[in-house]
């Protein structure tokens, strides 16, 4: 175990050695547009791991190719040592519920009250907790856990946009995944309620001891939450390291990042 302190932010997080998600070689293109080529990933446990890259620079082509939405021309993705691409559904379906998704259109049901939101995903995946009869403390536990514990009775409609995006990222705890995709997770937020999301994803990480790959344009959310990042470019990871290191860099494809 190494353990990595977060000096700037005062937060101390455990990152082991263990991969929980691995990308190689990824390769896809959409007629002669070569969205990525060669993409390569290692997420660590423990840590957070923030990917950017501008618009149009084939986030979105990765992350579909990670949840199965996409196929790649090439390269392999292995999600716990388990080759997604080799994977039948069932597999699939089962691997998927180790995984946590908190997507820009990740949307409430909004003629579901916040409890019965959160119980969707429970009745979906019934067998991963045997059977339940009452719900109210799995629902409750996730709801505290994002600060939200007296919202269970609220319309979706009643909620302001960082209370729906903290009950989304309750529903996605529910069911205690060991890793979360966040797709811009502060977009469309004012500068103060972004920050409390940025904070709590860090408490999430601590709490449920989650690895997890941000997606963000946003440099305060990757300089808070991330204990390396990867920078896309030309359908490659053109950088790695901190944050510090690669606000550091000389690069100046690097240095268009932190402007
Ligand atoms: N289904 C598709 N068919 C053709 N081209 C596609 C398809 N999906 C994505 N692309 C192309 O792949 C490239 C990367 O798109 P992608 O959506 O992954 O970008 P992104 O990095 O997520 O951008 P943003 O930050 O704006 O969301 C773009 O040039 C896009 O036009």
């Amino acid at each position: 175990m190494k353990q990595i302190q977060n000096i700037q932010e005062g937060i101390e997080t455990v990152v082991s050695k263990k991969v929980m998600l691995e990308i190689k070689d990824l390769k896809k293109a959409f007629g002669n547009n070569q969205v990525l080529n060669g993409f390569n990933l290692e997420l660590f446990e423990g840590e957070n791991l923030v990917i950017m890259g501008k618009s149009g620079s084939g986030k979105s082509v990765m992350i579909k190719c990670l949840v199965g939405l996409m196929q790649a021309d090439s390269g392999s993705i292995k999600v716990m040592d388990k080759d997604i691409t080799t994977l039948n559904r069932m597999d699939l379906d089962e691997l998927r519920t180790e995984i946590g998704f908190l997507f820009q259109g990740s949307a409430l049901y909004d003629s579901m009250t916040v409890r019965e939101n959160l119980e969707f995903p429970l009745r979906r995946h019934k067998h991963k907790f045997g059977t339940i009869t009452d719900t109210t403390q799995l629902v409750t536990e996730a709801l505290e856990s994002v600060g939200l514990a007296d919202a269970i009775d609220l319309m979706p409609a009643e909620l302001s946009g960082g209370m729906k995006r903290r009950v989304a990222l309750a529903r996605t705890l529910i069911l205690k995944p060991k890793i979360i995709l966040y797709d811009e997770p502060t977009s469309g937020l004012d500068p103060i309620t972004a920050k409390e999301i940025i904070e709590l994803m860090r408490r999430i990480q601590r709490q449920y001891k989650t690895s997890s790959l941000i997606i963000t344009h946003d440099v305060d959310c990757a300089r808070v939450v991330s204990e390396r990042m990867i920078l896309l470019v030309d359908g490659i990871n053109y950088a790695e390291g901190t944050f510090e290191e690669l606000k550091a860099s000389k690069d100046e494809k690097v240095k268009a990042f932190f402007k």
